[in-house]
């Protein structure tokens, strides 16, 4: 799926400026977007939609007349498109604007429910077992930032005790045994992704929350929440909230083609399982998440969630048969010059996610990417491209070498990539890899 991104070709020019190109990328040359896991456009069914809400559904979901009641309906019908997407039950989705604030309501939550569940008598025996008495998260040392970068205030708050299980340098995988061990008697969160953005690389869910779960069970005082980041996981591989056995479970629209809107999976909210509100006000998501709904942007989501439930095989094997394509097509031309950050052993990987070293010492990711005439891709997480040209902290935790994670592409292709679309990403890598290693 070429196309020409007017506006991106201007904005991609200007982040090539900063970089002292070597060569000027051709900014009439048809772009090809393999970025796939930085965010996704909107299928045309889901922008119909969104439109139509806009036009008819402008109401305040809130209003006792016609106009309230067919927002609302509008919105009830996304959340059980949601909830089957997942496996799950209308009454358990909780919109939110996005990934980011359902990852932050998660973790804040468990904090405030060891905090009021525990009696004084048990936080007293928390201090005396040589923790702190503070609430303890469990994570891993590769999820998104809006996994680290709360548990990390939460910490410096003096509100919880956070660690990060190392993932094994072999698997890419955070593996169970590891998340066991780290459990104390105050652990209230183990919040593990489902997949992992730049390697692709699907975690032990069910076994980690299957392992926990027997946990909670032998020790009546420990009531360990499980939690699932599924952003990346959503639309490309099967999600079920029963099979991986989650407390809750975070959805983000914009990777599944659906607008910037997104919703957490919660197993019973405020009933079985605690959720508390980070936001006060009109009343609206029973409490949860108040504010008055993005009836459009909500409705897209529900749209967006049906065509997944409806279709998530094909797109699945389409995407498959394209990443083996383009790895095939990348051994073939790069031969011995080339390094798979997505391949582990033992480990699956998402059905999208290339994660690709071209080796050589001018070969650094930025440096071929911003001399790519046609190829639109990232380095790793689109929220680190603002991080200078330093390796990803997340290719260095799986065991990639230093000077690997430098060179490394991360390419992630959509449901509309085409072998010709590869085809030509290939050749415009490697006469960019020509040229860099020229001009040396
Ligand atoms: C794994 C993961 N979690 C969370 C998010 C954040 O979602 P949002 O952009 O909707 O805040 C992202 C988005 O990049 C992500 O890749």
């Amino acid at each position: 799926m070429a196309e020409k991104f007017a506006d991106l070709t201007l904005v991609v020019g200007h982040a090539h400026n900063d970089h002292n190109l070597h060569h000027n990328p051709d900014m009439n040359a048809e772009r090809i977007y393999m970025d796939y896991n930085a965010t996704t456009p909107m299928e045309p069914e889901v922008i119909q939609v969104i439109s139509e809400a806009l036009h008819e559904a402008w109401g305040n979901p809130s209003s006792n007349y016609i106009t309230g009641a067919r927002a609302k309906a509008i919105i009830n019908q996304s959340r059980q498109n949601v909830a089957r997407m997942v496996g799950g039950k209308a009454e358990d989705i909780v919109f939110t604007s996005g990934g980011t604030e359902a990852n932050n309501l998660v973790l804040h939550t468990a904090v405030e429910h060891f905090r009021k569940s525990r009696s004084a008598a048990e936080h007293s025996e928390g201090r005396q077992n040589g923790c702190t008495g503070l609430p303890h998260i469990v994570t891993s040392n590769v999820e998104h930032d809006s996994i680290r970068l709360t548990a990390k205030h939460l910490e410096a708050a003096g509100k919880a005790d956070v660690t990060c299980v190392p993932v094994s340098k072999v698997t890419a995988r955070v593996e169970v045994e590891d998340i066991i061990a780290a459990v104390r008697p105050n652990t209230c969160l183990v919040s593990v992704m489902l997949a992992n953005n730049e390697t692709g690389v699907v975690m032990p869910i069910p076994e980690i929350c299957q392992r926990v779960k027997s946990l909670n069970k032998q020790n009546e005082r420990l009531r360990i929440l499980l939690h699932t980041d599924a952003a990346q996981a959503l639309g490309k591989i099967p999600v079920d909230v029963q099979e991986l056995g989650v407390d809750y479970l975070t959805i983000v629209g914009h990777k599944f083609y659906a607008p910037r809107a997104g919703a957490l999976y919660v197993n019973g909210p405020g009933t079985k399982t605690p959720l508390y509100p980070m936001l006060f006000g009109g009343g609206q998501e029973r409490n949860f998440r108040p504010g008055t709904e993005n009836t459009p942007m909500i409705a897209g989501l529900g749209k967006a969630a049906e065509l997944v439930t409806a279709n998530l095989s094909s797109y699945q094997s389409h995407m498959l048969m394209i990443k083996a394509y383009l790895e095939e097509r990348l051994q073939d031309v790069f031969r011995d010059k080339i390094r798979f950050n997505s391949h582990y052993p033992g480990s699956d990987v998402l059905p999208n996610t290339c994660n690709v070293s071209i080796l050589g010492p001018v070969l650094q990711g930025w440096r071929v990417l911003s001399n790519c005439r046609r190829l639109l891709a990232s380095v790793g997480a689109a929220c680190h491209s603002a991080s200078g040209h330093r390796p990803s902290h997340i290719l260095l935790s799986c065991g990639v070498p230093t000077e690997v994670a430098a060179n490394a592409l991360r390419l992630s292709v959509g449901r509309g990539t085409t072998k010709e679309d590869v085809d030509a990403v290939v050749e415009d890598l490697r006469e960019t890899v020509e040229l860099l290693t020229k001009m040396n």
